[in-house]
């Protein structure tokens, strides 16, 4: 399922993966690049000036020969040197500076003395912005307010003397030391194992724990390391470009997914925010931030539509009616034969009411079910009216103090206002406790729009997705609930008795990521 989201996450992956290489390969040179500034030092004092290439670009700048006050130092001109070497000698001695500060006799308008530290490991530098990777964008174009701001030095040597322009003349303050940064996913409640295997059901989590958040369980079980270690100070915003890119991206891929236009901007809106706030170590893969974002987006979308069919039950008075609507073929009649194996193996006692008079055939379908499960049933002739036969089913309920009436309706079209009429008149006889939408995973938006109608027509209380194991692209099981803001009770998934399991948000979004 999301084959198209899943393809364009790899590509982002692999995109990035390559970025970081590239980066880790370019990396071997830096180590050599200090040494020169660093034993200079050692020399003359006067020779302690490494005298780079940037050096003499300064010794002809502009600034410098254009300097009044250098002009005048007469002094200057009685001990001019007649070579090159002579003359660098004489000037620097001049300058209080005892310790390497390059750039200060130079530079002699610099109105920053605090920056000569700065000044002392250009070389240093210079070679990683010229690398910078696309996560430190964003935060170069902060830099002038940033500690390392060294305006002078940078000016000539930088590959991006724009950013230059901005530094601020004003003494910079260096920032704080980074906050250390934990998620959410700290928290140290316990894990939740991810239950994948149909039989196997949530129901043993308490309330607190299913009303946390996709994202804080996933960290207790994938990423207690990482997410306790603190945000380094060299990780990096994600420049907001890419957070665009990533979502027009992720937006292509949803859409081709068959999710509705609401989702995908309510799963937009989720990642866009985790991007926006996170922040990039160096090494970290973006490819991987993004599926953990989107992950947790679509993780919230699902989570809140759980639903506890059997507490339900429990909760409420007997017999509690479940009746079971939607188009034809979605799978209704199959899924009540499931749903009846399953209360009868939890110690429930069922009733089914055939109330699908309409399909030539329905009545035996439900009939041969209620044969193999050994389950009552009350039916009348084809034809009949379907509101009589669910009351009457509701009847011998009560009488025999059965604890669920299962309905079975028949498929009908919401474009069809007869059967419609027909389906209200079923609710307003027999009171149903839970109205059911059983719908097809494979329709994709157009479940969505019947979702929508018949829950327009007579209100829906929850969920069935049916053929969730022919389901191609895994839209719809997104799509369906969020649209109509009702949960998803069941998943249905083969032609068995036992094919049917409760929905489960972590199960579904491992089944939408798997390969
Ligand atoms: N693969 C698969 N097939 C299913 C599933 N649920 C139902 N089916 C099949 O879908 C077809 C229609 O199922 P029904 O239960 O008759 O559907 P219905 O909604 O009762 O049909 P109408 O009464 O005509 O509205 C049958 O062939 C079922 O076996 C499922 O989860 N997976």
């Amino acid at each position: 399922m999301f084959d198209s989201l899943k393809k364009k996450l790899s590509a982002l992956k692999s995109k990035e993966s390559e970025r970081i290489d590239e980066l880790e390969e370019s990396e071997e040179p830096d180590t050599s690049i200090p040494e020169e500034p660093v034993e200079e030092p050692k020399k003359k004092a006067p020779k302690t000036t490494a005298k780079s290439k940037s050096d003499d670009d300064d010794l002809l700048d502009d600034d410098f020969w254009d300097d009044e006050a250098f002009w005048k130092n007469d002094k200057f001109f009685e001990d001019a040197p007649e070579d090159e070497d002579d003359f660098e000698e004489d000037i620097i001695p001049e300058k209080p500076a005892p310790k390497p500060a390059p750039k200060q006799p130079v530079k002699k308008e610099s109105p920053l003395p605090e920056e000569k530290p700065a000044a002392e490991k250009p070389a240093l530098e210079e070679p990683k912005r010229a690398r910078a990777s696309i996560f430190e964008r964003r935060s170069k174009q902060e830099a002038p307010k940033q500690k390392e701001a060294a305006p002078q030095e940078t000016k000539e040597v930088r590959p991006e003397p724009v950013k230059q322009v901005e530094v601020q003349p004003e003494p910079v303050k260096p920032e704080p030391a980074p906050v250390v940064k934990q998620t959410e996913e700290v928290k140290p409640a316990p894990v939740k194992n991810v239950e994948v295997q149909p039989p196997a059901e949530p129901e043993a989590r308490s309330v607190d724990e299913s009303k946390k958040g996709f994202f804080s369980k996933r960290g207790e079980k994938k990423h207690e390391a990482p997410v306790a270690a603190s945000v380094s100070k060299n990780a990096k915003s994600i420049d907001k470009d890419d957070i665009e890119s990533i979502l027009w991206d992720l937006e292509i891929g949803l859409l081709e997914s068959d999710v509705a236009l609401p989702v995908i901007d309510a799963i937009k809106e989720g990642v866009q925010q985790v991007l926006s706030e996170r922040k990039v170590e160096r090494g970290e893969n973006l490819g991987d931030i993004v599926e953990e974002a989107l992950k947790s987006a679509i993780g919230s979308v699902l989570q809140s539509n759980e639903f506890d069919f059997d507490k339900f039950i429990d909760d409420s008075d007997k017999p509690a009616v479940v009746m079971f609507v939607g188009i034809n073929g979605t799978g209704k009649t199959t899924s009540i034969a499931k749903l009846a194996n399953r209360l009868q193996k939890s110690g429930r006692t069922v009733v089914l009411a055939a109330s699908d008079t309409f399909r030539a055939g329905a009545i035996e379908q439900l009939t041969i079910h209620s044969d193999n499960l050994g389950v009552k049933i009350i039916k009348h002739q084809s034809g009949a009216d379907p509101a009589a036969v669910a009351y009457d089913a509701v009847e011998h309920a009560k009488s025999k103090h059965k604890d669920v009436v299962l309905v079975d309706t028949a498929g009908r079209m919401q474009t069809n206002s007869n059967l419609m009429d027909e389906m209200k008149k079923i609710k307003r006889v027999v009171k149903p406790n839970l109205v059911i939408f059983v719908g097809d995973a494979l329709a994709g938006n157009d479940a969505v729009e019947q979702a929508k109608a018949f829950n327009d027509a007579i209100g829906l209380d929850a969920i069935i997705l049916t053929k969730i194991d022919a389901d191609a692209k895994g839209g719809a099981a997104l799509s369906i609930a969020h649209s109509i803001g009702k949960p998803i009770a069941f998943m249905s998934m083969g032609q068995e008795y036992e094919d049917i399991i409760k929905f489960d948000s972590e199960w579904m979004l491992e089944r939408l990521f798997s390969d």
